[in-house]
């Protein structure tokens, strides 16, 4: 029988057995022991600031108080990132995803898209005058691109503003139901400003999409401006924190200086200057793509830090008959769920940090006015979005699964990390979209290398011979696993590219033809995101300097995270024959033993992520393991147990009982 003070004793027994030093992979994970200091002292910063604890739990409060009380949280963030000078976007991340873990912030779109876009498509004159305003929160705004009627197609968008040249302002206007503005984040109640993707008409023409800075609240009594009808789109799944809204226009009138215009211009007399690139336009998108890499890598790692340390700890069912209920962590079953999620996890940070590098770097160069990367950001940040999205909310909700029943509960804190992680899938660009655009590039990769041309490095495993067969022996080497990946992918794109040339040689035109393979193209996107994931994780505990018994335990699961792909997913590696019926039970087998080899050091895994029970917010993932104490004390601290009797006994229970049931009649 565990203790209820203490550390749980089967949690700490596997705190003992683990075979590496966690600090050491801590220091791994967050790029040094520095950064983990820092990352620390942000963390208790916040968590053990009393302003935070003041509040109800999230899971108790109604909508109308998780925005007003996310609002204040937020408020509170900002004032604290100035006074304590966090000026480092990492820092503010730190302290923020530990002082309102998983509660979408009411200014969220303001910091993560509305200054951003200023600073990057504003002219200087646009940023002088605008970012002090919107750094002192006189000037709240946010994102406006996506309407009713058109989220995904932008080209497709309704909303108009058009040049008057002799008042030199554009006239915006949203002429159908399906053009108002609907989902912006905090564009309900929130916000006092938007930029407004619309229609650019001049000169009688229409240019194409480009971005408005709009006033929509009076500064003074935030009342809507005329001409403009604005308001909350209601509850949803989930984002409750959150006023996302909706926008009507009807002549609104804003100067000439409103379109955001370093690239594109208007000039006085309605002359229209065009971008050097269109998709010049789309950087903002690309911005939060990058970054949702690590927020769904940093979801999964919760859920399994939760997941992980409630398996050491629950015991179910005698293993033989009279003897001692298992850990659950114990079962086989168990383990093959949880195991190749704890690996994702780590596969997506490492995904995460390799994203945010690519970003700073290809945006450091486009500012420089070189634009030649831009189609590879663009195709890498869709890709690692939307697999990165797809693989973590599914693995959050498979962890919670893997806590029975108590994982329903929002004391397990996986609903909430559930329901904040998976809009990630749809926003910002919706995954089987997404993926599209990387099939577009992979078919372009496709014939380049036709054509003889020079592919970019990470292109060009796609001229691999496609007759070779595995290199997979009993010892199961990580190169032969990246290979096996880069030959499905590679298989795969030649295999989309061969079904639209069938259509095409059949008389279809080459949109027909690519409609009619899209399902194709996405599988060869799929393969070529796994590809690259899994050969970063190889490549990043392969080669980067790291405690050796840290080493050799990251190495089992970047295994376990590669042989457990394959093994999940074995048509599309057996069907060319590329693995023999021999190297698929070498493959097999060497799955279980993974499980058997991660076992010990699954908690380790865990609590190298170093997440303080504060941002957990769970009480089956408490560091203690004490969580049969935390349940119980959750259900006690349950509004619906403040009163022992509820004025709905006496109300409907009572009088039923009774056999009375008029009231229903007067409805
Ligand atoms: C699907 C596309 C990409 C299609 O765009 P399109 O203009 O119709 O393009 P097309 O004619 O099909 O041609 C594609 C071409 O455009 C290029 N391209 C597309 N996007 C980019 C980019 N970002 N950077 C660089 N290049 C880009 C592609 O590579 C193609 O190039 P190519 O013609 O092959 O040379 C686009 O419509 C799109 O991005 N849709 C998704 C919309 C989206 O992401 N909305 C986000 C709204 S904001 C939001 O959700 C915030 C939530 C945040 C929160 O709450 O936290
Ligand atoms: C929580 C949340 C916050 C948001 N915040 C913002 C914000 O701040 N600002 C903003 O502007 N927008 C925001 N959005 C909107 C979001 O960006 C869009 O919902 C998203 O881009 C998807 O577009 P859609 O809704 O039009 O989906 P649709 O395109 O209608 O998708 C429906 C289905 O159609 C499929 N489909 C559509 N087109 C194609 C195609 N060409 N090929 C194949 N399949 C296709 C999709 O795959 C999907 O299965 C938010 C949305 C959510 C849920």
């Amino acid at each position: 029988m565990a203790t209820t003070t203490g550390v749980n004793s089967d949690l700490a027994k596997e705190r003992n057995n683990s075979t590496f030093d966690v600090e050491e992979l801590s220091n791994f994970i967050y790029r040094g022991p520095e950064k983990v200091k820092r990352r620390r002292y942000l963390h208790n910063l916040a968590t053990k600031d009393p302003f935070f604890r003041k509040f109800k739990p999230w899971a108790f409060q109604t909508r109308e108080e998780q925005y007003e009380i996310c609002l204040q949280k937020h408020l509170y963030i900002n004032k604290k990132c100035k006074e304590l000078n966090l000026t480092e976007p990492v820092d503010k991340f730190f302290y923020t995803e530990a002082a309102a873990p998983h509660e979408n912030s009411p200014i969220g779109l303001h910091t993560v898209m509305f200054i951003p876009t200023i600073e990057k498509q504003g002219t200087e004159e646009q940023k002088k005058r605008w970012l002090p305003l919107a750094e002192s929160l006189k000037m709240i705004g946010t994102y406006a691109q996506t309407e009713m009627g058109h989220g995904t197609f932008i080209r497709g968008l309704e909303t108009t503003a058009t040049y008057d040249p002799r008042t030199r302002e554009f006239i915006l206007n949203s002429p159908t139901i399906t053009s108002m503005k609907y989902w912006p984040g905090n564009l309900g109640k929130t916000t006092n400003h938007c930029l407004v993707m619309a229609q650019l008409y001049t000169q009688g023409k229409n240019c194409g999409i480009h971005m408005f800075m709009v006033q929509i609240r009076d500064l003074e009594t935030h009342m809507p401006l005329a001409g403009i009808e604005v308001g909350d789109i209601g509850p949803k799944f989930g984002y409750g924190t959150n006023d996302n809204g909706f926008l009507r226009l009807s002549n609104v009138r804003i100067p000439r200086e409103n379109m955001l215009m370093r690239y594109s211009k208007v000039l006085e007399d309605g002359t229209y200057v065009k971008p050097p690139n269109a998709k010049i336009a789309y950087g903002s998108m690309v911005l939060v793509r990058a970054a949702i890499v690590t927020d769904a890598a940093r979801a999964l790692a919760q859920a399994c830090v939760i997941s992980i340390r409630y398996s050491a700890v629950r015991r179910q069912t005698e293993v033989s008959p009279g003897g001692e209920e298992a850990q659950i962590i114990d079962y086989q079953t168990q383990q093959y769920r949880l195991f190749p999620l704890l690996a994702t996890s780590y596969a997506m940070y490492f995904a995460g940090r390799f994203m945010y590098d690519f970003y700073l770097k290809t945006t450091a160069e486009i500012e420089g006015g070189n634009l030649d990367s831009m189609p590879q950001l663009h195709a890498i940040s869709a890709g690692l979005k939307a697999f990165s999205s797809w693989m973590c909310s599914a693995g959050v909700e498979t962890c919670r699964l893997c806590c029975g029943g108590h994982g329903y509960s929002h004391a397990s804190g996986l609903p909430k990390i559930y329901i904040d992680v998976v809009p990630g899938c749809t926003y910002e660009g919706e995954n089987n979209v997404m993926m599209l655009q990387v099939a577009r590039f992979l078919m372009k990769m496709y014939g380049k290398l036709q054509n003889g041309e020079a592919l970019p490095t990470f292109m060009q495993y796609m001229s691999t011979d496609l007759n070779k067969k595995s290199c997979m022996t009993e010892e199961v080497a990580l190169n032969c696993l990246v290979m096996a990946y880069e030959h499905r992918a590679a298989r795969m794109i030649r295999d989309a590219a061969a079904s639209m040339e069938k259509l095409v040689q059949s008389g279809k035109s080459p949109v027909e033809a690519w409609n009619g393979s899209t399902v194709m193209l996405t599988w060869a996107a799929i393969a070529h995101c796994h590809a690259f994931v899994t050969k970063l994780f190889v490549e990043t505990v392969v080669k980067s300097r790291m405690d050796s018994k840290v080493q050799s335990a990251l190495t089992s699961l970047c295994k376990l995270y590669a042989v457990h792909g394959i093994v999940e997913n074995l048509g599309g590696f057996i069907q060319d024959q590329f693995f023999d019926s021999k190297q698929v039970k070498i493959l097999q087998k060497k799955l279980m033993q993974l499980l058997a080899e991660i076992r010990p050091n699954a908690v380790a895994f865990v609590d190298a992520f170093d997440y303080p029970d504060e941002v957990l917010q769970s009480c089956l993932g408490r560091y203690d393991g004490q969580v049969y104490q935390a349940l119980y004390d959750y259900a006690k601290s349950s509004p619906m147990n403040e009163k022992e009797v509820l004025d709905s006994y006496y109300k409907y229970i009572k009088p039923a009982q009774n056999g009375k049931y008029q009231q229903y009649s007067k409805l």
